[in-house]
């Protein structure tokens, strides 16, 4: 039996569960790959899946129940055995695993920011006022109306096809979306001008994959050990815990970004009703090995600027 550097047996066969939109089977396909060269003898297989994430298409997300609607189908398929992990982008996870999960591996992080997507304009300074923009994310809403107040921001659903669809038609002047979903699927020349952090703040987890196993079986974990990123790992988990302390389950209009410069972890998040009208911010510098304890105190911080007061509004 060969044995990896973990010390674990090399696997024989892995089955990922994925979603089945462009975006969701790239991402399992690239995983596939990296877990292929890692270990050739192995069979890498994918389960597509749908999920209610992507039947419901017609209500903003909010709405319907949130991110959850993305992971749940794929965590049953782990359950009975019939994947032995699932690939999600990290920003569609839930804050909360429930107890038999656990997420191993977060690979090394793409371009995080969001991108502005038009055909009419160059970027969001060139559009005048009253021009529509499509979003469907309370978080790009909020900031686009604190930065932009005379542009109309509308609700836009779909997947990444979908949505560039709906613009190429007309319905919007120009529409937000993530750069490194666009970049993954080869449309990154679709992309007109990235938004600054200052502009608009990405989500926890953006841009990084994060893969998915039962906690109670440590040799998938050993198996996907190599394919982890740590600085991304220790970011990611910031953010999470930022989001995990302010927001819970329910949706915020609220972004958590974090990136390591010279050896340190600096966070910054930001709650805001999704209006623009109200908005704190605070940011944070420390050590990465503190990851999930520099997002609780920038939680706690951002409640001492008024973000209770904010999160009560929201219901
Ligand atoms: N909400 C859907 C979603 N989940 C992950 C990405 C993009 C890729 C990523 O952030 O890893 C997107 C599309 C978007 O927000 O434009």
């Amino acid at each position: 039996m060969t044995r990896n550097e973990s010390g674990s047996a090399a696997p024989e066969r892995i089955v990922i569960a994925t979603r089945e939109s462009r975006l969701a089977l790239w991402q399992a396909e690239h995983v596939k790959a990296r877990l292929e060269a890692l270990y050739p003898a192995c069979r890498v297989e994918l389960l597509g899946m749908t999920t209610r994430g992507d039947q419901i298409l017609d209500r903003p997300l909010a709405k319907v129940g949130g991110k959850g609607l993305f992971v749940k189908e794929l965590e049953t398929a782990l359950l009975d055995g019939r994947a032995d992990i699932a690939v999600h982008s990290m920003k569609d996870v839930p804050m909360e695993m429930a107890e038999p999960f656990a997420l191993p591996c977060i690979s090394a992080r793409e371009l995080p920011l969001d991108a502005f997507v038009s055909s009419r304009y160059a970027s969001l300074d060139d559009m005048p006022p009253g021009a529509v923009v499509g979003t469907s994310s309370l978080r790009r809403e909020s900031q686009l109306h604190m930065s932009y107040p005379y542009l109309a921001v509308t609700s836009l659903r779909g997947n990444l096809d979908t949505r560039l669809r709906k613009l190429d038609e007309g319905q919007y002047d120009a529409i937000i979306l993530a750069a490194a979903g666009l970049k993954r699927l080869g449309l990154g020349e679709r992309i007109r001008a990235l938004l600054p952090s200052e502009v608009s703040l990405p989500a926890a987890g953006q841009g990084a994959l994060g893969i998915e196993c039962l906690a109670d079986r440590p040799e998938v974990a050993a198996w996907l050990a190599p394919l982890n990123d740590p600085d991304t790992s220790a970011c990611v988990r910031a953010e999470r815990a930022v989001a995990r302390a302010l927001a819970g389950s329910c949706e915020v209009p609220l972004g958590a970004y974090a990136e390591i410069r010279a050896g340190r972890l600096w966070l910054r998040g930001f709650v805001a009703l999704p209006d623009g009208s109200r908005m704190v911010r605070a940011e944070r510098e420390g050590d990465p090995a503190e990851a999930e304890a520099l997002g609780r105190a920038l939680a706690d911080e951002l409640r001492a600027q008024g973000a209770e007061a904010i999160l009560a509004e929201l219901g």
